[in-house]
């Protein structure tokens, strides 16, 4: 038997939560069954069938305030984290802790109002296994989204990237969310990832900027996921640079290989929320708040992106 281990953490705001993490949490891998026993948890209490799941990136969860996305949400059916068999808690400021089934514009969706990082003490095939829940439950379409910082320079704050690729970094150094035995009916042992971000959908979403006249806040670019929890120094910056990386978080790429794994078409976007430091004589310094002040300052923008991206992929894929 794994030994339990009580921790003590902090939300960001110095207050602290305590959860219980297993001493060897690779052998205590989440089974295929006991996944089947969290999506039945909650389509016993759903009445309806999302195709299409959400994730909310840092300070972009607060769209449960007016205005925002959660509150154009219809027939809300919410749980939080810690009422879902088997799965993780939230315990970084920003990221809520629900799971939220509703309506936007008339389309069934799944929405989690927080996600799990691996700076808070979970492996990656942990922070990532709501993607598979998503999945069982009948979700077919990802709309990851995220907080990053800007490194290419013709970036500002509050723009938004759309994710054309990524750079698995944590995957070269020997750490992947499919690592370990493979089961096949979540996918294959050796999944593709030339085509993780779904051009397509990039293209629709390219029209959706154009049709609302922020095209020019609008970028497409490269991603990658850094384990966190501090922000980069100017010289590993320098070398994301040097490596094609135009945004850089602290997210998303397990969610998204996960995803892939599972046959999901995946759309993803980084809100750009600071612009990187690459330089010794610039006194900024990257802060968690100003991640969250920009998620609110672009709520209204994001919760009408995210809700027309959602109306095409249901008129235009979902079966
Ligand atoms: O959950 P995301 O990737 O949006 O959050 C980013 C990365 C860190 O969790 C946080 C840093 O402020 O924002
Ligand atoms: N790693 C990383 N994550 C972020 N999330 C928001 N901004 C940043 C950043 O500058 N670096």
């Amino acid at each position: 038997m794994p030994e339990i281990i009580k921790t003590n953490l902090t939300n960001g705001n110095g207050v602290q939560k305590q959860r219980s993490t297993s001493f060897n949490e690779e052998e205590n891998k989440i089974s295929y069954e006991s996944l089947q026993e969290t999506s039945k948890y909650l389509t016993d209490r759903v009445k309806f069938t999302p195709k299409i799941g959400i994730i909310c990136g840092s300070g972009m969860g607060g769209y449960w305030k007016a205005g925002s996305l959660a509150d154009a949400l219809e027939d809300k059916i919410e749980f939080p984290y810690e009422d879902i068999p088997h799965f993780p808690r939230s315990t970084v400021e920003g990221h809520v802790g629900k799971l939220v089934f509703g309506h936007l514009s008339g389309v069934p969706i799944v929405c989690m109002q927080g996600r799990f990082h691996y700076y808070e003490g979970y492996p990656l095939w942990k922070c990532a296994m709501p993607v598979r829940v998503m999945k069982l439950i009948g979700v077919d379409y990802l709309i990851a989204t995220n907080a990053a910082g800007g490194l290419n320079p013709t970036y500002n704050i509050g723009d938004i990237m759309l994710v054309k690729d990524h750079i698995n970094l944590m995957g070269f150094a020997g750490n992947n969310p499919l690592q370990g035995p493979n089961d096949d009916r979540f996918g294959i042992r050796f999944p593709p990832m030339n085509q993780a971000y779904d051009r397509q959908l990039m293209k629709d979403a390219l029209q959706v900027a154009k049709d609302m006249g922020i095209s020019d806040i609008v970028h497409e670019g490269v991603y990658t996921c850094l384990g966190g929890p501090n922000f980069e120094t100017v010289a590993e910056l320098k070398m994301l640079k040097m490596l094609g990386v135009d945004a850089v978080g602290m997210s998303t790429v397990h969610e998204v290989i996960t995803a892939r794994h599972c046959q999901m078409t995946v759309f993803t976007f980084s809100l750009i929320t600071n612009c990187c430091v690459t330089d010794y004589d610039t006194y900024e310094l990257p802060n968690h708040e100003e991640v969250m002040d920009v998620g609110k300052m672009r709520q209204g923008i994001l919760k009408d992106f995210v809700k027309t991206v959602v109306l095409n992929i249901s008129k235009k894929y979902v079966k």
